[in-house]
């Protein structure tokens, strides 16, 4: 299938999730992610702030505070680039114009800095490909970092194969955690 029509096929069967069958898969995901090498090792994370589609990612920007990890999200500038901010109380977010909140003062971390990104994206297979919402974002800024990644999937977005054509520029995630 083409990548638009897939896009548009995992958006529409996120949206259609019940809501307890998606708590119950999420809960399952935070649990995995907490218990797993890369969250225990790791001192700085990188996390999204989710829009309404996506895995809440309240949970997991919580229990990193709480366990005294920096958490980082991410803030997105022109050529299609993307940096990670530190997200303190002094921190002010906007909404983007895709809908996405976004920190609007605060200094970026290096690259370097960051121990653990927790990856977005709409699909990923067992082998860590992944299909994202199109913006290239991702695959750019991993190109050259050499941390850890991981992602998580709800069961509408976890398939055995890549059901999308993989490109040379796409980075794969080095874990994905599942609800099963
Ligand atoms: N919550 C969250 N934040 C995130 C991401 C994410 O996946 N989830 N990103 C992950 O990358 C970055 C933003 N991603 C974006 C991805 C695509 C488009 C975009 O321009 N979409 C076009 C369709 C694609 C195209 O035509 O090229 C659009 O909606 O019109 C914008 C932002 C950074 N922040
Ligand atoms: N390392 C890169 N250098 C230059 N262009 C890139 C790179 N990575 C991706 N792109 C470009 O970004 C665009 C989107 O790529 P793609 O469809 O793979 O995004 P995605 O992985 O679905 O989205 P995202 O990473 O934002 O979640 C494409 O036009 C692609 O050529």
């Amino acid at each position: 299938m083409k990548k638009k029509a897939l896009r548009e096929q995992i958006i529409a069967n996120l949206v259609a999730l019940a809501p307890d069958v998606r708590q119950f898969q999420a809960d399952e995901l935070y649990q995995r992610l907490f218990a797993s090498h890369a969250w225990n090792t790791s001192h700085t994370v990188a996390v999204t702030m989710s829009t309404a589609t996506e895995l809440d990612t309240k949970p997991i920007i919580e229990a990193a505070q709480q366990a005294d990890k920096r958490v980082l999200v991410p803030r997105t500038f022109s050529g299609r680039q993307m940096e990670f901010v530190p997200m303190t109380d002094a921190v002010r977010l906007e909404a983007s114009e895709y809908g996405i909140q976004e920190p609007i003062n605060g200094n970026a971390t290096v690259k370097s800095g960051i121990d653990l990104i927790v990856v977005p994206g709409l699909a990923f297979t067992p082998e860590g490909d992944r299909l994202g919402f199109g913006g290239g974002y991702y695959d750019r800024y991993l190109a050259d970092y050499s941390g850890q990644t991981v992602s998580l999937a709800l069961d509408a977005q976890y398939f055995d194969t890549p059901e999308w054509t993989v490109n040379e520029h796409d980075i794969k995630v080095q874990q994905v955690i599942t609800a099963h």
